[in-house]
């Protein structure tokens, strides 16, 4: 296969897949394994290779690539190869009394032609992730990296090129034009990775051939820590979420409510377990080999400017505050006194920039929440039940974390995805496989008892009965 460049005719590397989708119908699982164990075996002899490019890209330190990329990237393989047998397999529909004799079942069979559209934050978990899904599934795919993270794009490029034909996996360079031009085509499933704004033009062009989406997108996902809660660990495991790939990250807790009777220990908190995480040895956040950089200078000034606005209109740094340029580092940074109108409460802010608000009833947290669009994660510390049920009860959101923060996204067996502008449809282990699935209602008739065959008409009084005693037992 050949890595294809912009002005590429997308449309022939589509056309080129369609005998193969159709071939991958017949559902050779051996096939499907044999694929993803030399995706697994190309990961673990190029994960150096892998490493570097993460590192090219967004400065990412070597151990938070094996975590956050390699681990959970051989993990959804390991998974996909165990549990295929069982995923692919027919599914007996149990029979209500009136389909006695018949054989029902749901039969996944792979959607077709599928497309994968990127980001650049985790930019080989996010683009292989869905990948392995797809092909657990049976389909063709077209990839679309983000022209933002280029060294892990031409990797991932170069990793296709040389496991697969350009009829099974084709891996297209380029910018939003080529994700446009792209999107024109019928493709069977749209898998997109990225910002709901854009989530929304996918899918616009989604409906014009009618293809299914699924859509993971980002948004503010809050934290709420109750006055009964573990301050150290709370603390620790937010600082944690935040700092990893320096807050570029989905689920990355996005503003934090405390009540006010600890908020002002836990801003210490939350403080001294940024130096421990990243200032271990007090030389500074900045030169610490556990800590990254921001993706672009245009991101860069964002946060800056975000920062910025956030002072100006009365909120305090009290962590962090300072960044280098050109190296394009941006410190940790916590900003109390915040309103709920300043800018920094009201868009993602996808980077290190970390606002607590206090609240002095639970009822006001959640109406926080509810003030804005459903979000990808929802974190809660407590040691009580009482808060996480209401906030169970009371928000939406795609995932609800207990006394934790973003570790759910590692757990095999959890759909992974968001609620309306935080997402449409969900990721990983089955429901990946299930993402690229039709699921296929089959149902036979029996030769020998149909019952169906007794209520056809002339709609007799004895017919008429028998309906109604039917529909009592549908
Ligand atoms: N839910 C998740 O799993 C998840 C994971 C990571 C990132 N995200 C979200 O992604 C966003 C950050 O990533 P980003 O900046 O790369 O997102 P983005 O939406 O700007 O870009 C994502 C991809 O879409 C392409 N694209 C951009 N504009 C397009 C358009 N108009 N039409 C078609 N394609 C277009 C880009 O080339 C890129 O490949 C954040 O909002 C974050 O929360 C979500």
């Amino acid at each position: 296969m050949a890595t294809f460049d912009l002005y590429l005719d997308l449309k022939g590397i589509f056309e080129n897949q369609k005998e193969k989708a159709f071939e991958l119908r017949s559902g050779d699982q051996q096939d499907r394994i044999e694929k993803l164990r030399a995706l697994q075996s190309w990961i673990r002899t190029n994960s150096q290779e892998i490493r570097d490019a993460t590192f090219q890209d967004l400065g990412k330190p070597g151990p938070e690539t094996d975590l956050t990329e390699i681990s959970m990237v051989l993990g959804e393989i390991s998974h996909a190869i165990r549990h295929l047998d069982k995923w692919m397999k027919p599914k007996t529909a149990p029979n209500p009394i009136h389909f006695t004799g018949t054989n029902a079942y749901v039969q996944p069979e792979p959607k077709g032609r599928s497309l994968i559209i990127s980001p650049w934050n985790y930019p080989f978990n996010l683009t292989v992730g869905p990948w392995v899904s797809a092909i657990a599934a049976g389909c063709t795919t077209i990839i679309k990296p983000s022209e933002f993270s280029p060294a892990t794009s031409a990797l991932i490029a170069s990793m296709a090129s040389s496991l697969f034909s350009p009829a099974e996996a084709s891996v297209v360079l380029g910018d939003v034009q080529v994700a446009k031009r792209l999107l024109e085509l019928p493709f069977d499933h749209i898998f997109f990775t990225g910002s709901p704004g854009v989530g929304k033009e996918v899918m616009k062009a989604a409906a014009n051939n009618l293809s299914s989406v699924t859509l993971e997108l980002g948004g503010k996902s809050p934290v709420v820590v109750d006055a009964n809660s573990d301050l150290d660990k709370a603390a620790l495991k937010i600082a944690w979420g935040k700092s990893i790939n320096c807050g570029q990250t989905c689920i990355a807790p996005d503003y934090v409510l405390v009540n006010k009777s600890i908020e002002s220990a836990f801003l210490e908190k939350l403080a001294a377990a940024f130096e421990q995480l990243l200032n271990p040895r007090n030389k500074g956040i900045r030169a610490s080999n556990s800590y990254g950089r921001i993706i672009n200078m245009a991101h860069w000034n964002r946060l800056k400017q975000l920062m910025d606005n956030a002072v100006t209109e009365g909120a305090k740094i009290t962590y962090g505050g300072e960044g280098q340029e050109t190296e394009k580092y941006f410190a940790p940074t916590i900003l109390s006194c915040v309103d709920q109108n300043m800018q920094v409460m009201n868009e993602e802010l996808f980077g290190p920039l970390l606002p607590v608000i206090g609240y002095d009833d639970l009822d006001e947290a959640i109406n926080v929440i509810n003030g804005k669009p459903k979000p990808l994660a929802l974190y809660v510390f407590s040691r009580n039940r009482y808060p996480v049920q209401q906030l169970a009860q009371k928000t939406s959101s795609g995932a609800l974390v207990v006394n934790d923060c973003a570790a759910h996204f590692g757990h095999p067996n959890l759909p992974f995805g968001g609620v309306n502008n935080s997402g449409i449809g969900k990721a990983h282990g089955y429901h990946g496989f299930i993402a690229f699935s039709n699921e296929k209602a089959v149902f036979q008739q029996s030769s020998r008892i149909d019952l169906i065959k007794t209520l056809y008409p002339p709609y007799t009084l004895k017919k008429q009965k028998l309906i109604r005693l039917f529909s009592r037992f549908s």
